[in-house]
């Protein structure tokens, strides 16, 4: 996989600088990426592009100083920082906690706040095949102005014209001389491969899916380790 001489690292957080693990409380770094991200940050623009809202990331990442972009687009900063609270997400409270609050019942399901908005995940369901299509009901019909979100045995709701791949656009074009490099693992990173490849024009963007599955990405590595791995061949 190329190392582009002058690049703009996004990375993602689960699943790609935190292996999976059942409990989204205890997806702690990669041991070796906080130093890796703090070194990568003296010689390079490094973003963690995350579902996460910033200040989560913050308290798994304590120390690290880098540009973020939380809750799938809804939120920009500084890990270490307190973003700014999200008018794309404050336009859509109401309907957000009514939906919270709707939520099926289901024994293993469990909801993960995140302030201003939520996810639903349904990794540890007793039943996890029923608990899927009782989630596919349940957000068949979201609101006006939200878009439902599937990822690694999750389900989230963002704000439609929101998404990782519009706020990675957006700063690959405020960074002109810098080719884009995009790793992460789910759906939801998709969306920032497809953005990025539609937009670079000239710079060919690095995209790399983590582990299996469909992908618009480019370049493919396995898992969590070998992301580690290449990010190291930046410094
Ligand atoms: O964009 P990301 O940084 O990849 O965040 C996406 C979601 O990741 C988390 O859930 C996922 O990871 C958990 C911990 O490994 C796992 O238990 C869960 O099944 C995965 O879906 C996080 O909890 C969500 O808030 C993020 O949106």
């Amino acid at each position: 996989m190329p190392h582009p001489n002058r690049p703009l690292l996004f990375l993602d957080y689960d699943g790609t600088l935190s292996p999976i693990v059942d409990d989204p409380a205890q997806a702690r770094p990669h041991p070796d990426v906080p130093a890796l991200l703090a070194s990568l940050a003296e010689r390079h623009r490094v973003v963690i592009v995350s579902g996460r809202g910033i200040a989560k990331l913050t308290h798994f990442l304590p120390g690290v100083r880098v540009q973020a972009v939380g809750l799938h687009g809804a939120e920009e900063g500084a890990l270490g920082e307190e973003p700014a609270p999200s008018a794309a997400l404050q336009a859509v409270a109401e309907p957000l906690a009514a939906l919270k609050a709707s939520v099926p019942a289901l024994e293993g399901v469990m909801v993960e706040d995140k302030g201003a908005t939520f996810a639903v995940h349904y990794r540890n369901a007793r039943d996890e095949a029923a608990a899927h299509e009782a989630l596919r009901a349940w957000a068949s019909d979201v609101p006006e102005g939200l878009h439902a979100v599937w990822g690694k045995k999750v389900l989230e709701l963002r704000p439609r014209d929101l998404s990782k791949g519009t706020a990675v656009v957006r700063i690959a074009a405020e960074n002109p001389a810098l080719t884009p490099v995009y790793i992460g693992d789910d759906t939801t990173d998709e969306d920032a491969f497809q953005a990025l490849d539609a937009s670079s024009g000239e710079r060919e963007p690095v995209t790399v899916k983590v582990g299996e599955g469909e992908t618009a990405a480019r370049y493919r590595v396995p898992g969590v380790d070998d992301v580690v791995t290449y990010l190291r061949g930046f410094l």
